[in-house]
């Protein structure tokens, strides 16, 4: 019997199909899909690459055949910047990864933990409402002050302390924030080996070195940091531990049976930031962007948060289910990650009815799905109320709504991120009457990389709401 292999456009030489990713891949993916079916197979200089566009083969991917697409494909990029890819997201699977990932569900992102960072949240809620008040009546940038709020959350449970005061701070930010635009970068020579040299002539080289030595030197000095102070005061009984903390003891007792050498412990400080920055801040950023085009929505979702009257906590939000909808409306037309992480398959294996075989990279194309008209009615316009009676939920286990993706190599911080974007939203909605600076049309350009902002932040002006 003759395997099939999928579809394919036409590749040209050397490049192959690298040509028609066009300047936002996912939108152009989307369309190529649409001509070559659910799953094709392009070339990505000498790599084949398979897209999935369905949920059909979504679900195949993440649930079916989860665990031989649990490989994530060999970079560079993410080898320089990582440790050698010692992190929890890019590194291969195998029992390394599996180690690495439960330290970090256990100590930073389960249920429990998450539940113990309550006082985290509403304190950084609270000083962003300040925040917001101080600037009431000008122009604010919401990117900056959801970026603010995202990044002290995830420092405080991290290293135990924001790092955004102060100059070294910034320092600090912008550091993370070029190697989130680094690890977005195509990089030619992983895809056309012998073009590797154009990455020293372009700069590409030069600068994933710097930015792996600066962050080194910014986690070697709170290691450093750290050290001393235990040293200087014993850490006070009951105090919760923050994730550094908890590795440093780690890496001392060995209790665990597993070494955790010193550059993995860096790579899953590194690893924190990374993943709860910008994913979160980008899809509070879009979900204000879509409250501020539809003014019925906005005016709906202030009722409902309004109607508690003063102070919002976190037992309010479980009983604020048009808030969710809104939530879910966001993430179903702009997943952060639209195309997730890249996957690859550990071994030969049948994709629907395709045969693919082993070290085959896989994109899921998270967006085309969240925009399927064969799953959503009228799937370009912004309904939150699709979601009221309906038990869609973005956890991975309904495969047409995967923001955060699913299985093994599933995002392990969405209850951490959910809970920050749901008191966050409900607390300025409920303080706030916001609107757009200006009458224009707000420009819904999107910026490229693994992670997809708006391409010019969110302005919007703030005025309190009083009753
Ligand atoms: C709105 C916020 C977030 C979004 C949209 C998001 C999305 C994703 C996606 C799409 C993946 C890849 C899933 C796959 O391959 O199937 C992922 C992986 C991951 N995320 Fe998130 N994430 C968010 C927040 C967070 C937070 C807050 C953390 C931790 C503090 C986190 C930690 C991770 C890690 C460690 C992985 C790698 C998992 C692995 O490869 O085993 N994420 N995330």
């Amino acid at each position: 019997q003759q395997r099939l292999s999928p579809p394919s456009p036409t590749k040209l030489p050397i490049i192959g199909n690298l040509h028609q990713l066009g300047s936002v891949p996912h939108r152009s993916l989307r369309k190529l899909s649409k001509k070559y079916g659910p799953v094709m197979l392009l070339q990505f200089g000498s790599k084949p690459v398979i897209v999935a566009s369905s949920v059909d083969a979504a679900r195949d991917i993440m649930k079916t055949n989860d665990l031989v697409w649990s490989g994530r494909p060999k970079s560079s990029m993410t080898d320089g910047l990582f440790y050698g890819s010692k992190d929890v997201a890019f590194s291969p699977y195998g029992e390394y990864w599996r180690q690495i990932r439960s330290i970090t569900v256990l100590h930073l992102l389960s249920n429990k933990r998450v539940q113990s960072y309550r006082r985290v949240r509403e304190e950084e809620i609270s000083n962003m409402i300040d925040n917001i008040r101080q600037k009431c009546d000008s122009v604010i940038d919401l990117r900056d002050v959801f970026s603010c709020l995202t990044n002290n959350i995830i420092s405080r449970v991290n290293i135990g302390r924001t790092y955004n005061e102060g100059e070294c701070g910034i320092a600090v930010k912008s550091l993370i924030e070029e190697l989130l635009i680094l690890i977005g970068t195509f990089n030619i020579g992983d895809y056309i080996p012998w073009l590797k040299w154009l990455n020293k002539i372009n700069g590409l080289d030069s600068r994933v070195k710097k930015v792996a030595k600066d962050l080194d030197a910014f986690i070697e000095s709170l290691i450093e940091e750290r050290v001393n102070r235990n040293k200087k005061v014993e850490c006070s009984a009951g105090e919760a531990k923050d994730f550094l903390g908890v590795l440093l003891e780690i890496q001392d007792g060995n209790e665990t049976g597993f070494p955790l050498q010193r550059d993995s412990l860096k790579a899953l400080v590194l690893d924190a930031f990374v993943a709860a920055t910008e994913s979160t801040y980008s899809a509070l950023e879009w979900i204000m962007t879509e409250l501020l085009r539809h003014p019925r929505v906005m005016k709906k979702l202030e009722e409902e948060v309004r109607e508690l009257g003063q102070g919002i906590t976190e037992d309010d939000l479980r009983n604020m289910q048009y808030l969710k909808a809104v939530i879910k409306e966001s993430l179903r037309l702009h997943p952060p990650a639209p195309l997730l992480i890249p996957r690859e398959s550990m071994e030969d294996v049948k994709l629907l009815d395709y045969h693919i075989p082993a070290k085959t990279q896989v994109i899921i194309n998270a967006w085309a799905i969240g925009r399927d008209p064969l799953l959503w009615d009228d799937p370009e316009e912004y309904r939150p109320e699709r979601f009221l009676n309906s038990d869609i939920d973005v956890k991975g286990l309904n495969f047409e709504l995967i923001p955060f993706g699913a299985g093994r190599r599933g995002c392990p911080g969405t209850a951490f991120a959910i809970v920050v974007i749901e008191l966050a939203l409900a607390r300025i909605v409920h303080k706030f009457d916001f609107a757009l600076p200006n009458e224009e049309e707000l420009d819904m350009t999107e910026c490229n990389g693994l992670t997809v902002c708006r391409k010019s932040p969110l302005l919007a002006v703030a005025t309190p709401w009083s009753i």
